[in-house]
């Protein structure tokens, strides 16, 4: 059981940079393996993987340095004898040899722990056939797995002998969209997309009743449907004016009384307005800065426009920002295709008590430059880094595989993918050191380097299968801990 003593009063994210101390993450399960070509797009991904390589030369290397930076103690002078078992057991949930790090949690754990009560364990294995359809045989069958195990089957929809129940979730490696916290508050999420129904149900029963969340029940924040929404037409249910969806890849704490929300292809207006009401009510932070986005699969979330590395620097997609509006209104036809508006990038800035008079604010850029400069703080100059570098046709190529999708691990060191050439070369630019995780890895074993006194860094993660999931190292972690930023 992870120990809970030492977290009961941390919970406390303030903003995308501050010192990362706490998150939950979870590594990809058996059901990854199980995705077949037929259903990869209905199951959000856009190719299968190859769920040994994707482990072990990859998202290893992801929980590695999030242990370094976060739970030294668990990996210091051990990365060589972690690397040379080939079980990976240092990586298993369940094995004696598991990390087991209260710093770095995995969703997986914390569900295997719940589900050691009976009554959770028999309320949640009801729910899931409900939504799965499983026949009542299945459900009997499901009461004969000890904790540990149904926990692997809930995430990845296969027993242990192999045979499939029902779908994997291959999603659940972005813990970012199961919820986000807000200061000491946790929102969660309320998937568009059926692939990831599975994912909030778990992820609520998890917030709900583990222990590490007991002082926080009254501060998760589950966002209402439209009252009477099941009295809808079908056609009015699914406007973005009545259906109530919010994945936490478009919820950014910036700052610590300033939340953006993106409306997207998953985040819908009406939803972005009942986490307004609710987040203003209850005085969590003050201003909320609503972006609105084409809504397009390569766009699915902000987070995939944009991300924050440093309290002065941010990294985001050119022809989203000044450099593309500015082209846009250059023009002719912008002007005589009024409905191309509403696949534009539209940003409103509304204020607690004044929310009838919101700020229109032209381009990322300058919300962005305004928050680093008068949320933050940020007495240097405010820089941007552009994936691809600015360079045609790189910038879309780049953030397709997620050039601008980075985590922040403490202000100024980020970690993201490894292929994003161009992007990095700007990062090169600006003075950053760019380095392989195994290499840094091997620095810090030597002592020649420290997680502590890093600055201005990107660390590359292998990513030829994670990046064909569709989402980087930002979706990969919900962080639930971070320093104070001020
Ligand atoms: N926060 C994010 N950008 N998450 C990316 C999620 C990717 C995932 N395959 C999906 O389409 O749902």
């Amino acid at each position: 059981m992870i120990n809970t003593s030492t977290l009961l009063e941390n919970i406390q994210v303030d903003s995308e940079v501050g010192r990362l101390r706490r998150l939950l993450i979870h590594s990809p399960d058996r059901g990854l393996g199980k995705v077949v070509p037929s259903k990869a797009q209905d199951w959000l991904f856009e190719d299968i993987v190859h769920l040994a390589t994707m482990r072990r030369e990859e998202y290893d290397y992801y929980v590695k340095l999030l242990l370094y930076f976060l739970d030294p103690d668990k990996i210091k002078g051990r990365v060589k004898a972690i690397d040379a078992d080939l079980s990976r057991s240092f990586y298993k949930p369940g094995t004696p040899e598991y990390f087991n790090s209260d710093r770095v949690i995995d969703v997986q754990t914390l569900l295997a722990e719940i589900l050691e009560q009976a009554v959770i364990r028999t309320k949640l294995t009801a729910a899931i056939c409900g939504i799965e359809r499983c026949s009542y045989h299945i459900q009997a069958e499901l009461g004969t797995y000890d904790p540990a195990e149904l926990a692997k089957i809930f995430l990845s929809g296969s027993l242990p002998d192999e045979r499939m129940l029902f779908a994997p979730l291959p999603n659940l490696i972005f813990t970012r969209d199961i919820g986000i916290v807000i200061n000491d508050h946790i929102l969660l999420n309320k998937p568009a997309k059926s692939a990831r129904t599975r994912e909030s149900l778990l992820a609520q029963y998890v917030f709900f009743h583990h222990p590490i969340f007991a002082n926080y029940q009254d501060k998760i924040i589950e966002i209402p449907d439209n009252e009477h929404h099941f009295l809808l037409p079908d056609d009015e249910k699914h406007s973005d004016y009545n259906r109530t969806t919010l994945e936490g890849g478009d919820v950014m704490m910036v700052a610590p009384r300033h939340l953006l929300i993106g409306c997207s292809e998953r985040t819908t207006l009406y939803a972005a307005q009942q986490v307004m009401k609710v987040l203003f009510e209850r005085a969590v932070v003050d201003t909320i800065t609503i972006i609105k986005i084409p809504k397009k699969r390569d766009y699915m979330h902000i987070d995939t426009l944009f991300t924050q590395v440093k309290k002065n620097m941010w990294v985001l997609l050119s022809s989203l920002g000044r450099q593309g509006d500015e082209a846009k209104k250059r023009d002719l036809l912008h002007f005589f295709a009024p409905q191309a508006f509403d696949h534009d990038l539209r940003i409103m800035q509304f204020k607690k008590g004044q929310e009838h008079k919101p700020v229109d604010i032209e381009n990322l850029e300058d919300l962005l430059t305004d928050i680093s400069r008068k949320d933050l703080g940020s007495t240097e100059p405010v820089q941007f880094i552009y994936s691809g570098n600015k360079e045609f046709p790189f910038g879309d190529r780049e953030q397709w595989t997620d050039s601008c999708n980075l985590l922040a691990l403490q202000d100024g060191v980020v970690i993201g993918y490894d292929r994003n050439d161009k992007t990095l070369e700007a990062f090169r630019n600006a003075g950053f050191r760019v380095v392989k995780a195994v290499d840094l890895l091997e620095q810090f074993e030597q002592g020649v380097l420290a997680p502590d006194t890093l600055t201005d860094t990107f660390i590359m993660l292998p990513s030829a299968e994670l990046s064909r999931a569709r989402g980087g190292s930002h979706c990969m972690s919900m962080p639930i801990l971070r320093e104070a930023v001020l």
